[in-house]
């Protein structure tokens, strides 16, 4: 028996990951990340994008591991941060400040003013107060803070309610038909510099069509905003696109480009995408054991060293992750019906259920694909388990860029304070 998976995703793939040889050295759970495959992602969205004014900055809250906003950073990204924690990240991996975003609704001014002595590429900001209180901060520093407005074009992105964001409904951006009298409020802010606008109608899009639409209505918001005199020299596109969780077909990047070069190409503007989840999503895993094998009443539960805390998708949103026993290497296609199950005190502790699974036994190690986004960077010390690991696979050999979190570093933040 092979103690190897391999992964094939179009012309991206990881050979052979050393599973078996990470559990043994690093223990299980997990997290497995492919700095191949990040890489390749990329240059394969580089690619696609080759001839239009765009540059990439990396969406971190889909992997904010220090070691893969290097790999990007490397490469030539710039990043887009959501958070002050977010900005340290970026800076301590070190992407220079000229290089960074800052989006989110609800920056605090101890975040504006971080970000500010950093002396960051542009703030998107997602509301009138945020844009006042940007200008007070710059004013007590002396500076003029270089500004985006986030416009909400209320567009269906067609993905899950709760990672849609370009609705009306949704807290995030400003009505685009507000965008001149935003940048007419700014015009009288001697602090903010705004020449900018921003877009993200929402994660996961597995069809590119909404972007057209959102696209669209930048360029018709770009194009009034220059007939009534302002300067427009920059666009940010946003994140989003989807990857396959099930094998099922990907959008497709070259129609992306397509999209962006028909709507936004000829507006003699730059342009900035922030992708996340394509950059690393499909290149990273989620490695557990199984601990033990119950037959229920109705069903088989396969019960895993791995839970909700170190993988919320499959609980939070229903997402389907495939999974692969590291032995068979395609443990889902013959079997029997399952539910993968971790330890934590909960029914909607799942990693997966109704799953045609094979024939697993106690210690066989499992592997649950494309976890390489929003994975470990949504877990949490719920029932006091500790922070899972982070590996990453270079070549034929690995290192360790998050070690295990101890009892001990769980409980420092409450040393001493019962
Ligand atoms: C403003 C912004 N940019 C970029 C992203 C990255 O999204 P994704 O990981 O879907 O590419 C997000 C998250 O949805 C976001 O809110
Ligand atoms: N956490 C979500 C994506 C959120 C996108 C961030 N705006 C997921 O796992 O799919």
């Amino acid at each position: 028996m092979s103690e190897q998976v391999s992964y094939r995703d179009g012309a991206l793939h990881v050979e052979q990951v050393p599973f078996a040889r990470i559990a043994k050295e690093v223990g299980t759970p997990a997290f497995v990340y492919s700095s191949a495959g990040m890489t390749a992602r990329y240059r394969a969205l580089e690619t696609a994008l080759e001839g239009l004014p765009v540059s990439i900055y990396y969406a971190i809250k889909a992997n904010s591991n220090l070691a893969v906003i290097k790999l990007f950073g490397d490469l030539g990204a710039g990043v887009d941060v959501v958070s002050g924690g977010e900005l340290a990240r970026g800076l301590r991996a070190g992407v220079p400040a000229d290089k960074i975003v800052f989006a989110g609704v609800g920056k605090t001014e101890e975040e504006i003013a971080f970000a500010l002595e950093s002396g960051i590429h542009q703030f998107n900001v997602e509301s009138e107060p945020e844009l006042r209180l940007l200008n007070r901060v710059a004013a007590s520093k002396g500076v003029v803070a270089p500004a985006a407005i986030r416009v909400n074009p209320d567009v269906d992105a067609k993905t899950h309610a709760k990672i849609t964001t370009g609705r009306k409904e949704n807290k995030f951006g400003i009505d685009i038909a507000r965008a001149t009298e935003m940048f007419e409020l700014a015009a009288t802010l001697d602090n903010v510099s705004l020449t900018s606008m921003s877009v993200h109608i929402g994660s996961q899009l597995m069809d590119v069509t909404p972007y057209r639409d959102a696209y669209a209505r930048l360029r018709g918001a770009t194009l009034a905003l220059r007939q009534a005199g302002h300067v427009v020299d920059h666009l940010d596109l946003g994140g989003g696109i989807g990857v396959s969780y099930d094998g099922s077909a990907p959008p497709d990047i070259a129609d992306y480009a397509d999209i962006v070069k028909e709507t936004v190409g000829d507006l003699d503007c730059r342009l900035s995408i922030e992708p996340g989840r394509y950059l690393v999503g499909n290149e990273g895993y989620f490695l557990t054991k199984v601990l033990f094998v119950k037959h229920g009443a109705e069903r088989r539960f396969v019960i895993v060293d791995g839970a909700m805390n170190d993988l919320i998708r499959p609980t939070l949103y229903e997402a389907h992750h495939d999974i692969v026993t590291v032995a068979e290497a395609a443990a889902g296609e013959a079997g029997s019906l399952a539910d993968i199950v971790g330890p934590i005190c909960e029914s909607g502790d799942y990693l997966a259920r109704g799953r045609i699974f094979g024939d697993v036994g106690e210690g066989a190690l499992i592997v649950l694909k494309s976890a390489g986004a929003y994975g470990a960077v949504m877990s949490s010390n719920y029932n006091s388990r500790p922070l899972a690991p982070e590996v990453m696979v270079e070549g034929d050999s690995f290192r360790t860029v998050r070690r295990r979190q101890t009892f001990d570093e769980m409980l420092a933040l409450e040393e001493g304070l019962a």
